[in-house]
């Protein structure tokens, strides 16, 4: 059975539909990418599944009951996290306060009074967070910071990861091992739910990919299908294999990544990758 399923979402913000009659799911012990152009409705489907935003219509449930109407507290008691795009812990205490409040934060919620079995320097230590322990967390790398997101939602021994684009500030090693990280993760059963635009991570590292693309779900399935889906190259790049060549002066126009962002060309001869390793997010509107 799906540990999260999200039914038939809609959500409108006046005449923006941000989200547009969703449905996809997720697994327990699997890694789910959540991808699509920039404005396609990723951070709004966070905000739904986390109870941060109400959909206009629709339902989410998570390990089999209907939560949509639960709290944001209560959704985390029962065992989801989140890391956002903003950073957010607290600058002025150490790396590792900041993960000690939250694993209060977390007894708190569970009304745990005995000490819950979470070893502080072991998650720090695991995470990758350990040489900063003592630092404040507004004096560490960005890097350093996004795993220490990770760590902070880890101490509340979630069931499921919610991470909003979490090797934004990572280099290419601490991508790796960020990506090592959550494949460990999910085989101790928990699940992830990843919104991210490094497509060498999420072609990588997830089980199943969910592509939105002005809020509706444009495509469901494993990396390599998803690579080769044309309705997916369409929404990235403006055109899929499966179209005539455009002129090189529609090429061009169509170029629709930042300047220096390289990706392969479907209609390079021997090119396999058609998704673009997008760091430099597509813009909805120069689309
Ligand atoms: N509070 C809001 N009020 C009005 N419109 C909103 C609001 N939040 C999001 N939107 C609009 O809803 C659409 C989806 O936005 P959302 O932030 O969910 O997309 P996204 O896929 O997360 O984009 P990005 O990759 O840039 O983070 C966009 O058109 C956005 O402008």
């Amino acid at each position: 059975m799906a540990l999260l399923e999200v039914d038939d979402v809609v959500v409108q913000f006046g005449g923006v539909t941000a989200v547009d009659h969703a449905v996809f799911a997720v697994e327990p012990g699997q890694i789910t990418g959540l991808i699509g152009p920039n404005g396609a409705g990723k951070t709004t489907c966070f905000n739904v599944i986390t109870g941060l935003q109400k959909p206009t219509k629709g339902h989410v449930r998570f390990d089999g009951k209907d939560i949509t109407s639960l709290s944001v507290h209560r959704r985390s008691r029962r065992g989801m996290a989140r890391t956002f795009q903003r950073l957010e812990a607290f600058g002025s205490l150490t790396v590792r306060e900041n993960v000690k409040v939250a694993l209060d934060i977390h007894r708190g919620l569970r009304g745990l009074v005995r000490r819950s079995s979470t070893d502080i320097d072991a998650l720090l230590e695991r995470v990758g967070v350990a040489a900063y322990a003592e630092e404040r967390a507004d004096s560490i790398p960005t890097g350093a910071a996004r795993l220490l997101e990770l760590a902070r939602c880890l101490a509340g021994e979630p069931k499921l990861l919610l991470l909003d684009e979490p090797s934004s500030g990572l280099d290419e090693s601490e991508t790796d091992a960020f990506g090592a990280l959550l494949k460990d993760l999910t085989r101790e059963g928990k699940a992830v739910l990843m919104v991210e635009h490094d497509m060498d991570l999420v072609m990588g590292v997830c089980d199943d990919i969910h592509v939105l693309d002005f809020g509706k779900v444009i495509a469901s399935g494993k990396p390599a299908e998803i690579r080769t889906n044309a309705a997916v190259q369409k929404a990235y790049l403006g055109y899929s294999d499966e179209d005539e060549r455009p002129s090189e002066q529609t090429r061009t126009d169509l170029a629709p990544v930042g300047a220096g962002a390289a990706y392969a060309d479907p209609y390079d001869e021997g090119a396999t990758t058609v998704i673009p390793a997008v760091t430099a997010p597509i813009d909805q509107e120069n689309r």
